[in-house]
């Protein structure tokens, strides 16, 4: 059986490698900000004011200035606003704010603010535009369900860091075409040579881990646009996102046992707290496929809208709130999540342990060959 799957061979340990700025980064970032020749603006300057301090210093921890003490203030309210950010995430994004306003910055996922509907370079299965303050991160694989492959697990977690601090208010997720997204491409797992499967298996975990330690760290109100069905992983990360708008055509499934996996995406914490230890179980235990309106009743999604408005009306809706204050809209997301983040931070990392168990299982191992070999449909 081990044979049969063959595992992909991927770089992870590089990847995660490279997502990690260096004390070496950081200082060329500093050196590279001072040569620029145009002033990036008050908003960019207290951005990098404050990434600057969290890396260095850690959450903020002086006292407030006088509301009169106008700089000072602002200074503040842009480092304090950073919360409990880790400073290797700030040193991060530190980096990539200053690569981002550097002409020659040649960055894979750097989000254009200014750009309107305009593509990443190089990348098509993950299309990131910035446009009205928002951000929008649509998966862009509609052939094959927008399902998610290792290189698109990186590029969102890229986009995600460069979205934290780009001049967006809010950053919205949404699928091309008719699905949501079918979740974790199944091939991911399906060509990789027998005697790379246990390594192949954590590095996944390991990859894991940092994508959705993305989400739980994301500051900036994270709302999504659910166009059509959505199974797994996109449907378990629901939980870490601030606002869950549907049209009346998607569904919400969670095959897991089926799959011979388990939750990951912190839902077996965040579900049984959104819609109780009952109706969790029904989803991520036994696999029960929601309608959109049974989602918003369990309190997974926030409204329902029907197909032929959905779009037109959720759209318009967002552009009015991505023009409310952006501090204020962070400041507030941050009292809402913050006293949950070490707890969620933990839960992932139970989750990838587990499920890198089960992916060596052989439970998992015979549903990825009945997938592939077209015997089983969900
Ligand atoms: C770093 C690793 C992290 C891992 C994190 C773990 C996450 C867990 C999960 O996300 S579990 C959920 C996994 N997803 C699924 O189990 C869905 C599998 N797909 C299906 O069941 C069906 O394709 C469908 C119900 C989504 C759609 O069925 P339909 O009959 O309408 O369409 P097709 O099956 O013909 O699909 C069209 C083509 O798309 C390919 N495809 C769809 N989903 C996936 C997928 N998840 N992985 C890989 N490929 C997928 C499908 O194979 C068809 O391709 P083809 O045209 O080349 O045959």
């Amino acid at each position: 059986l081990l044979q049969v799957l063959r595992f992909p061979v991927v770089q992870l340990h590089m990847s995660r490698t490279a997502m990690r700025a260096s004390e070496k980064d950081f200082e060329n970032a500093r050196n590279q900000l001072k040569l620029l020749m145009k002033d990036p603006g008050n908003e960019v300057k207290l951005k990098l004011y404050a990434l600057y301090k969290q890396a260095t210093e850690g959450p903020c921890n002086t006292p407030k200035p006088s509301m009169l003490d106008f700089i000072n203030k602002a200074k503040w309210d842009a480092w304090n606003a950073l919360g409990s950010l880790p400073k290797e995430t700030a040193r991060q994004n530190y980096v990539d704010l200053v690569s981002s306003l550097s002409p020659s910055s040649e960055s894979s996922s750097q989000v254009k603010p200014a750009a309107a509907n305009e593509k990443q370079p190089g990348s098509e299965n993950i299309i990131v535009t910035s446009q009205d303050g928002i951000t929008k991160i649509m998966f862009n694989r509609p052939t094959k369900k927008n399902a998610i492959t290792t290189s698109m697990y990186k590029e969102i977690i890229h986009a995600l860091k460069a979205a934290s601090t780009d001049n967006s208010a809010i950053t919205v997720f949404t699928g091309n075409g008719d699905y949501y997204s079918s979740g974790n491409d199944l091939t991911n797992f399906t060509d990789v040579p027998p005697n790379s499967i246990e390594e192949t298996a954590k590095n996944a975990s390991i990859l894991l881990r940092e994508f959705v330690d993305a989400f739980i760290d994301f500051p900036k109100p994270l709302v999504a646009v659910i166009n059509g069905p959505a199974v797994g992983i996109v449907v378990t990360l629901l939980g870490l996102f601030d606002v869950v708008y549907a049209s009346d055509k998607a569904t919400f499934h969670t095959p897991f046992s089926e799959l011979g996996q388990s939750p990951e995406g912190c839902a077996s914490y965040t579900f049984p707290k959104i819609m109780g230890p009952a109706k969790a179980a029904e989803m991520l235990i036994l696999g029960k496929k929601l309608t959109a309106g049974e989602a918003c009743a369990r309190g997974l999604v926030t409204e329902v809208f029907p197909e032929s408005t959905f779009q037109k009306e959720v759209w318009t809706r967002l552009k009015a709130y991505a023009k409310l204050p952006t501090n204020s809209l962070r400041i507030s997301k941050e009292l809402i999540r913050s006293n949950e983040k070490e707890k969620l931070h933990a839960v992932n990392a139970e989750e990838c342990t587990v499920l890198q168990g089960r992916w060596l299982s052989e439970e998992c191992m015979n549903a990825l060959m009945n997938f592939v070999s077209r015997k089983s449909k969900l």
